[in-house]
């Protein structure tokens, strides 16, 4: 069965300061909110995305998106506003309702919160307290015991109408779902939390989850690296192909294949950081079977035996050196294209292009060149 996930990102951020909501800052090269995006969108069982911003930031959101599927909703001056304008929208029986400001969700805790839910109205992730407590007030500080008390995380998971049914009965706002629904009587268990999804509340929050996104990634790999250059032939035609686009024009670029010198170049990064050699290694130009071949073939088997080895392209950047075609209204379908053989995000190839003055055989037109930077984690 699939749920619905809502994330609020309504919120100002006050605390968080920095003048932009801290949804939408950058931490490690994308947005707060794109981290809990993908994190959904990439659950097969999620079966409907939610997204409540405050006025007029419907752009930033979508901005987040990255081909995700979301009902966008305007939210409220609360958080509990907020998520009552998501809820209206919710269509399956299950709904998970998530902070935009916890971007290190994790599958593992969406699995215990839906399992959670087999036997429960609600669940909530929760770790226990590890410090002392106290209260401080006129009387002084008086220590206030931590048995039984837990700290609540997002994303809180119920089954939705019994949750549209506390949310009816709700006449003011509360810190959360569990509250809201206890306030009404409703049963709600506590799954294990995760440390590493804290909500980004603070200026030093940014730091801590730029330091857990970066410790993921050194403690799985190694990052590696590869070039990779390729030069192809020009003479009269009727178009070419670069990164995977077809370009019409009045020339064609010569070779053995398709003489794709953009996927070529990346093959052979992609080859280079996976310690493999280079394309002639694997797809001879003296062998027939790759007569006319459409080089998305080489770089999408490229991808496979790099997997095979250990390493998948995390980053991939190329330059197309050329006076003619005009690679700029095409480097849009490139990135897409280049992404879609590697099964990467968007976000992670870029394009450029540049000519060489009319100097040398580049600026002749008498062929195109192509470098690229392969990026790859080594695991
Ligand atoms: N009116 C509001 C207020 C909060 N939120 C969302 O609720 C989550 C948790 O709230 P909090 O950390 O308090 O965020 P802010 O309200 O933005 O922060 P602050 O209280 O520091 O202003 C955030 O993802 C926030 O965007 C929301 O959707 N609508
Ligand atoms: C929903 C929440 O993140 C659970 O821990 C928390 O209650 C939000 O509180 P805030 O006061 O809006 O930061």
């Amino acid at each position: 069965m699939g749920y619905s996930a809502c994330i609020v990102a309504a919120g100002r951020g006050m605390r968080a300061g920095g003048g932009t909501p801290k949804q939408f800052r950058i931490l490690a090269g994308r947005p707060v909110l794109s981290y809990s995006i993908d994190r959904f969108a990439q659950d097969p069982a999620c079966a409907q995305l939610i997204i409540a911003h405050a006025p007029g930031q419907a752009d930033r959101v979508r901005a987040c998106l990255n081909g995700a599927k979301a009902v966008l909703v305007e939210g409220g001056e609360t958080r509990t506003q907020s998520v009552r304008n998501a809820l209206a929208h919710v269509a399956h029986d299950q709904v998970l309702i998530h902070d935009a400001a916890r971007p290190l969700v994790t599958d593992a805790i969406i699995a215990r919160l839906r399992a959670a839910l087999d036997s429960a109205p609600g669940a909530a992730p929760s770790l226990p307290v590890a410090d002392a407590l106290a209260r401080s007030d006129d009387t002084g500080v008086v220590p206030v015991s931590r048995d039984g008390l837990y700290r609540l995380q997002t994303p809180q998971a119920f089954q939705t109408t019994l949750l549209r049914e506390a949310f009816q009965a709700a006449s003011s706002d509360y810190p959360d779902e569990v509250s809201l629904a206890r306030a009404s009587g409703l049963e709600v268990v506590l799954t294990d939390g995760e440390e590493s999804n804290f909500k980004v509340t603070y200026a030093d929050d940014f730091e801590r989850a730029e330091q857990a996104l970066a410790g993921d990634a050194s403690s799985a790999s190694l990052t590696v690296t590869g070039m990779g250059y390729d030069v192809h032939r020009m003479a009269p035609g009727d178009g070419v192909h670069l990164c995977g686009v077809f370009i019409a024009c009045p020339y064609q670029l010569i070779g053995h294949s398709d003489a794709d010198a953009g996927l070529h170049a990346i093959t052979d990064a992609l080859l280079g950081a996976a310690g493999l050699g280079d394309i002639g290694d694997h797809f001879p130009p003296s062998d027939d079977q790759w007569k006319g071949a459409d080089s998305s073939t080489f770089l999408a088997h490229a991808a496979k035996i790099a997997a095979e080895a250990g390493a998948r392209a995390v980053h991939v950047d190329v330059t197309l050196i050329c006076e003619r075609p005009k690679i700029g209204p095409h480097k849009a379908a490139m990135k897409s294209r280049v992404a879609e053989i590697l099964d990467l995000d968007p976000r992670r190839v870029n394009i450029k292009a540049t000519t060489t003055e009319k100097l040398g055989f580049t600026g002749r037109g008498e062929g195109l060149a192509a470098e690229a930077v392969v990026t790859a984690a080594l695991s």
